[in-house]
Formats: structure tokens, sequence, C-alpha cells
């Protein structure tokens, strides 16, 4: 089983557009589109698998640093998701998905990862794992989900049908010992 990581970072972009005299604001998620691996191609959250000693809080950081050079303070990561992935039955993936509203820097491309910041009202679902649709409106809302996703027809799982689903909402989600 892998277990691996997502990290959703939200932003407040006062765009200036005037709309009847008012200043509009708008909430914006930051996407990457892959440039490798597993889901390339399609838009997701930066992250990705758990290294060795690490916790997943951990990897969340450092795969956002490392994908698009934004710097996260570990308390400022808010536990949002906790979703299986099966494929043929076997687990999978393990994702732990955290959101979180402040970190530094400005977001840049790298071998990995195409940086783009999308408004929360426009995420283009057309362009994402199909199980995305249903987790991800939910997790940038700021609510907590524990989800369970099948895939059938074999390896890669990017190439898999997705069957069938299974979500509970606004969960209390337990942090590791070791991911305080
Ligand atoms: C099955 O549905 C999935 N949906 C979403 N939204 N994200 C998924 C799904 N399955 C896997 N993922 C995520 C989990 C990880 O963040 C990435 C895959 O990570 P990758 O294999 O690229 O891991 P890295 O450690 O970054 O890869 P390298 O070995 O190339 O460094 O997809």
């Amino acid at each position: 089983m892998i277990e691996a990581t997502l990290c959703f970072a939200l932003r407040v972009d006062a765009t200036g557009e005037s709309v009847d005299d008012n200043q509009r604001t708008e909430r914006e998620v930051l996407l990457i589109e892959k440039r490798r691996g597993l889901g390339e191609g399609w838009y997701n959250g930066p992250g990705g698998k758990l290294e060795a000693g690490e916790t997943p809080r951990e990897c969340a950081i450092r795969e956002t640093r490392e994908e698009v050079g934004l710097e996260i303070d570990p308390a400022d990561l808010e536990k949002a998701a906790e979703l299986t992935f099966t494929l043929d039955s076997e687990i999978h993936t393990f994702c732990h998905v955290y959101r979180t509203e402040s970190f530094a820097g400005e977001a840049r491309p790298s071998e990995e990862a195409r940086p783009e910041w999308v408004p929360v009202e426009d995420v283009p679902y057309d362009r994402m794992w199909e199980d995305d649709r249903l987790w991800l409106p939910g997790v940038l809302e700021g609510r907590t989900v524990v989800g369970e996703f099948a895939f059938e027809g074999g390896e890669p799982l990017d190439e898999a049908d997705f069957v069938e689903h299974d979500l509970e909402w606004d969960v209390t989600l337990e942090e590791g010992a070791d991911d305080g």
C-alpha cells in the first residue's frame, strides 16, 4: 500500500473588479498540473508519497515546497480528509489531505508540477481524477471527510475505471501521535 498526501492552499484574491460599486473578492485554490508520474497531465493538489520516517504532515509540507516552492508552518496545516483508493479490491493508496490558508512565498513551477491559482468556483474537475468532484468541493468549503473509492481494471491506477465510492462527512480526523 502506498501512503501519500495532498495539500490545498487557499487564498482570497481581491480582483478589484467593480460589481455595483463593491470590490469583489474571490477564494482561490492552488492546483498543480502534474508533469510526471501518476496522474500526469491532470490537475491535483501538490503532494506525493511519504518517505521513510516521515509523518504525513511533514510529507505534505515537503512535497508542497518541492513542487511549487511554498513554505507552510506545520501548525497551519488542517487535516481535511483521509481517502482510501482501492484497485481490484486491494488497497492501493491511502491519502492524507490537508488544507491551509497560511503560507509563505510565491508559487513557482518545478520539474514535477506547473502551479495555477484557480477560483474555487472554477476548479477544472473534468481534468482531474474522477473521484475529486465528490470530495474536493466539501474540503474547499472547510468540511472534513473520510472516503473510500474503488477502481477496477489493473495497474496503473490512473488508467483503471472508477466504479464506486463511500463518503462520511464532518468526521473528527485523529492525527497520529507522531503527526501532531
Ligand atoms: C485515485 O484518485 C486520486 N485522486 C487524487 N486527487 N489524488 C490521487 C489519487 N490517487 C493518487 N493521488 C495522489 C496522491 C499523491 O499526491 C499523487 C501521486 O504521487 P506521486 O506518485 O507522484 O508521488 P511523488 O512522491 O511525488 O512521486 P515521485 O516518486 O515521482 O517523486 O497523486
